[in-house]
């Protein structure tokens, strides 16, 4: 840990690749790499796995420092602190490649504002040493390229996305995926992810505990919720509901108390946008929330609205709204947003 404190806004980082052989690959794809392959490509990161599980579409691991799922072509990773997230893709790209003689076909790399950026080692000491890092990584077929800083009127809350596509072809375009960051969480719910001292509980079931006290359980019900509590606070899960992911992470620590919620969903049943934006709300009450949601084009002209129309009768006010459009990726909306008045609305 940095001596300043805990560093909670994520880097994440989405791969998609190309299987050349799909049907001596069959269904499972990237899912074959051996454990012990992930195990070197987050010992480059710096983090380990802390525990995980799998349905028939995915497998989800929570990690030292958030998370990493695994699909038959895709890999979502996203990890804190003071990880090395981008050391992850010269063994991601080697393993894809050798053991399963697949190719990098897009990369998607998205951060918040470090709030201890001088903590943070290299690649990830400025953005524009990421973005180089990325650019001499990446192999040449991925030549539709976009760096871009979404900015909000808070300057603590600004959205670094980098993308870099072999086409220009949409893959999923009923799609979106949902990423909210909060700071200055309410003490009080953030005493929730606090452990009793001695409570001489697992990791685990402590962090069932939390999972239910504070009704991150009802977000969405239908999903296997894999928690972990760590010692003497803070709190991570990975939902998993057929085949989408959800996944939580908790810094409670007053001064530098940090939340953040993502999943991913269908454009055809956003009425599930208003309920999960709802609750995450009345489970942390934040300060600052930041949600970005990236989708295909046309669906992001009433995103914000419907984005804002959850939120604003809970008590929040958006104060800024940006689009920014990327090749291949879609369109990413990036809201902030915070209380009209310190005390939320109850309801
Ligand atoms: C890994 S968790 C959740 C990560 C998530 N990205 C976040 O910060 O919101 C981070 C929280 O757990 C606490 N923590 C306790 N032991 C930890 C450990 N061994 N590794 C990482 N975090 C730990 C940190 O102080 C922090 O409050």
């Amino acid at each position: 840990m940095a001596l300043s404190g805990f560093e909670g806004f994520e880097k994440r980082l989405e791969l998609h690749f190309y299987d050349h052989n799909p049907t001596i690959n069959h269904q499972l794809g990237l899912r074959k790499l051996e454990f012990e392959s992930i195990q070197q490509i987050l010992q480059a990161v710096q983090c380990t796995v802390v525990s995980a599980v799998g349905n028939s579409y995915f497998d989800s691991y929570v990690l030292s420092e958030s998370s990493l799922f695994v699909y038959p072509t895709k890999i979502i990773i996203k990890t804190c602190g003071t990880t090395q997230l981008l050391k992850s893709i010269i063994p991601l790209i080697y393993f894809a490649n050798n053991h399963l003689n697949f190719t990098l076909s897009s990369v998607c790399y998205t951060r918040g504002s470090f709030i201890f950026p001088k903590s943070q080692p290299f690649p990830h000491t400025s953005f524009n040493d990421e973005v180089s890092y990325l650019e001499n990584t990446i192999p040449s077929n991925l030549c539709y390229k976009k760096a871009s800083i979404l900015p909000s009127k808070s300057s603590s809350h600004s959205w670094h996305v980098f993308t870099a596509t072999q086409n220009l072809h949409h893959n999923h375009r009923d799609q979106y995926t949902m990423e909210i960051c909060m700071t200055e969480l309410d003490p009080i719910l953030a005493g929730n992810f606090f452990r009793r001292p001695d409570d001489e509980k697992s990791g685990h079931s402590a962090g069932k505990e939390m999972t239910e006290l504070t009704g991150i359980n009802e977000i969405n019900k239908e999903a296997l919720i894999c928690d972990f509590a760590f010692d003497p606070c803070g709190y991570s899960m990975n939902g998993i509901d057929r085949e989408r992911y959800s996944t939580i992470h908790v810094t409670p620590e007053n001064g530098y108390s940090y939340a953040s919620f993502e999943c991913v969903g269908s454009v055809n049943n956003d009425d599930n946008i208003v309920h999960v934006l709802r609750k995450v709300v009345q489970i942390f009450r934040p300060g600052t929330m930041s949600v970005s949601i990236t989708t295909c084009d046309e669906y992001n002209n009433d995103v914000w609205r419907k984005v804002a129309g959850a939120v604003e009768p809970l008590g929040l006010k958006c104060r800024s709204c940006v689009m920014d459009q990327f090749p291949a990726i879609g369109a990413i909306v990036f809201q902030t947003f915070s209380p009209i008045r310190r005390k939320y609305a109850t309801k």
